[in-house]
């Protein structure tokens, strides 16, 4: 697997693969930024033709459901559809899932399209998992707002359904991260609790995880976006010890980072 991982993140850096994406409006600079600090290219729209275009063009799309506005109602099952017709990889953040009734739709109007990456918190992901109404639902509490109040592991089984019913990859993210296809559970530890100071980590790293979907299978490519994560979480901890500068610093070093650096972050791999 690490090899795998190390060709991945170089064959990024070498290729400069489109990621185009729907993403919210609190964090969309520092999603293009991590884009491009890993070797793709970024590129935002809102409007349905506008995505489904660069679904054709681009290698894999990312959608994230931070700020919603009513565009979004008809581009974000037009991206998924478009996706699901031409075989690209669609990497989904529902963030905020839960907070009403339009998030609850444009969700249950993506399920049919199932996009091949799911990336969450634990709380996302176990709410994702009770909404599309699947087998291993676990119990949780839902997400407050935009953050988890459950735990990585309390979302194990609602990943691994997930995974399952798209036939891709579910990653959680948390203290350790735990990426699944269904069955291998992969967790990575490392990172840094800076990471929770600064908003977009999570979204951000989506939008990494859809760059790498082009190089890569789904469970690879979320495994390679974590690891490359805690890779430039670590090193930017030691450099930056505020949010602000943080922040900084992790752009930096996710750009540093070499595929070998990113395959020998600490993961383990059950088979389950
Ligand atoms: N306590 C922590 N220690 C180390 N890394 C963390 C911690 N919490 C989150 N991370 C990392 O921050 C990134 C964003 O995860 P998270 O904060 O769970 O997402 P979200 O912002 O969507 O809630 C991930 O790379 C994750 O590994
Ligand atoms: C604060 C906020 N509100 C709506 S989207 C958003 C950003 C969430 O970013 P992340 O999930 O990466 O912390
Ligand atoms: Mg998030």
């Amino acid at each position: 697997m690490g090899s795998r991982i190390a060709e991945t993140v170089e064959r990024t850096k070498a290729a400069c693969p489109l990621a185009g994406s729907i993403t919210n409006a609190v964090t969309v600079n520092l999603v293009a930024n991590a884009q491009l600090a890993v070797g793709g290219s970024a590129a935002m729209v809102n409007f349905a033709d506008e995505a489904e275009g660069l679904v054709e063009i681009g290698g894999a799309f990312y959608v994230n459901m931070g700020t919603l506005v009513p565009v979004h109602a008809e581009s974000i099952p037009a991206a998924a559809r478009a996706a699901h017709k031409w075989g690209k990889a669609l990497v989904l953040d529902p963030v905020g899932i839960g907070l009403g009734g339009v998030r609850t739709r444009i969700l249950l109007d993506v399920k049919p399209f199932r996009p091949l990456i799911v990336r969450g918190n634990a709380s996302e992901v176990i709410a994702l998992s009770r909404l599309w109404g699947l087998e291993a639902v676990a119990e949780g509490s839902g997400p407050r707002g935009v953050d988890a109040v459950d735990g990585v592991e309390d979302a194990l089984s609602a990943a691994r359904a997930l995974a399952r019913f798209t036939g891709g990859a579910v990653a959680v993210s948390g203290a350790v991260d735990l990426v699944t296809d269904g069955s291998r559970v992969a967790r990575c530890s490392g990172g840094s609790p800076l990471m929770t100071k600064v908003t977009g980590m999570g979204c951000s790293l989506g939008g990494v995880v859809a760059v790498y979907a082009t190089q890569a299978d789904p469970f690879t490519a979320a495994l390679a976006g974590a690891l490359a994560y805690n890779r430039a979480g670590e090193r930017a901890a030691a450099i930056a010890y505020t949010p602000a500068s943080f922040q900084v610093a992790f752009i930096d070093e996710l750009y540093r980072a070499t595929g070998e650096d990113v395959a020998s972050q600490p993961f383990e791999i059950e088979e389950v």
